[in-house]
């Protein structure tokens, strides 16, 4: 049943979110020259305003300490996440923490010397400090210790430096608080839809990797792993386990009367009428192969099964498919069914090849019919 097969997948995901995240940082930190760009211009701008107000020490003394501050952060941002193992390398993100926390305080401590500074030199480097802020934010906010380190060492020596600064200066520094507010809710936002676009990226790959393309019901590898599950289950319950293998009849001649496009859609409509006729919860239907359906019953006896097999054979009848080369005129089915009371020590393999036996008992009986058997414990 594709509910179930569903049902599975969801189950079977190993989706991890760290690695996820890793991934992200990657991807943002790769080809970002132009970040880097902006912060040796910004930062030149704002040391040649410190150089002239204040003096050229100071101008040069800041813009070293905010190159070697960045330069490290860059350094450490690109060897973090090459790994995807990030609970791994705990000591290198403490590392890439502390540089995350220079880098910010290479531009917070320009808010140190806004007291200093003529009007034209405030403004510009508020605007400078705000671009700062902005440029490194989308990249910072997908790691939290890391984007508070940065904002930290940008926003700590501000607020410490408030109480020294009139009122103008004040004002200039509430506006670029604002701003920076709604640039970090902007681009967190940004951010979340980028993620989970990964993630749905994810589950939709994985998903169809479990799922039949053609018929979209549960392909071979679904049927794998759903069949040994409810065989431990049924055996752990002491339940009977019932398989069906179902075959198109005379599918070849189909194909080769109607075309393989033909015979496509034909085993979609098939696909769908098993599917419609095993609804209860346990109950799945896969395609086996080529055109050959599995159909496994959890908690089903022999009774239960042939009733359903019945419905099966009725559905697909009634799909009143044309095929002029079988002696029943439309397209059937032909079914092989058999029914265990598992336990873990039976050969899950040996039941399924008695369900195919019977299935070729049907074949050879006249095919568009069921064939059973009560398989008996094997060791
Ligand atoms: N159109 C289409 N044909 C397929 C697909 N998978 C397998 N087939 C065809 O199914 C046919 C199976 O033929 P056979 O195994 O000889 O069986 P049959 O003709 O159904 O004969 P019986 O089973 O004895 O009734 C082959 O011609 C395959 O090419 C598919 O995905 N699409």
């Amino acid at each position: 049943m594709t509910k179930i097969t569903k049902g599975n997948v969801i189950k079977n995901l190993e989706f991890d979110p760290h690695a996820l995240a890793c991934e992200e940082l990657r991807h943002v930190y790769r080809g970002k020259s132009s970040n880097q760009l902006i912060v040796l211009f910004s930062g030149f701008i704002a040391a040649a305003m410190l150089a002239w107000d204040i003096g050229i020490v100071y101008g040069c003394a800041w813009y070293a300490w905010l190159l070697v501050a960045h330069a490290w952060h860059w350094w450490l941002g690109r060897l973090d996440f090459v790994s995807a193992n990030i609970s791994a390398e705990l000591a290198r993100i403490n590392r890439h923490v502390m540089a995350a926390a220079f880098a910010g305080l290479g531009w917070g401590a320009l808010a140190i010397a806004l007291p200093l500074l003529s009007r034209p030199s405030k403004a510009a480097i508020l605007i400078i400090m705000l671009i700062g802020v902005i440029v490194a934010l989308p990249r910072l906010v997908v790691f939290l210790p890391i984007f508070f380190a940065f904002a930290a060492g940008v926003y700590v020596p501000l607020l410490l430096a408030t109480p020294f600064l009139d009122f103008e200066t004040l004002h200039m520094v509430m506006v670029m608080l604002v701003a920076v507010g709604a640039t970090l809710w902007a681009s967190a936002s940004e951010i979340r839809k980028i993620l989970i676009d990964v993630l749905l990226k994810q589950v939709a790959s994985e998903q169809a990797s479990w799922e039949d393309k053609l018929t979209g019901i549960g392909n071979r590898r679904s049927f794998d792993t759903n069949f040994a599950n409810q065989w431990a289950q049924a055996s752990r319950a002491k339940v009977p386990l019932s398989l069906m293998m179902v075959d198109v009849d005379f599918f070849k001649k189909f194909n080769d009367n109607y075309g393989h496009q033909a015979g496509d859609e034909c085993l979609r409509q098939v696909a769908q009428a098993l599917d419609g006729c095993a609804r209860r919860a346990g109950d799945s239907v896969t395609r086996y192969g080529g055109e050959e359906f599995a159909v496994v019953l959890f908690h089903t006896s022999l009774n239960e099964a042939q009733n359903i097999s019945e419905k099966m054979l009725n559905a697909v009848r009634k799909l009143a498919m044309p095929h002029a080369q079988s002696p029943h005129e439309v397209v059937t089915i032909s079914m092989g069914i058999a029914t265990i009371l598992p336990t873990m020590h039976d050969d899950m393999q040996h039941f399924v090849e008695q369900a195919d036996k019977c299935l070729y008992r049907a074949k050879e009986n006249g095919r568009n019919r069921a064939e059973w058997q009560v398989v008996a414990n094997v060791k």
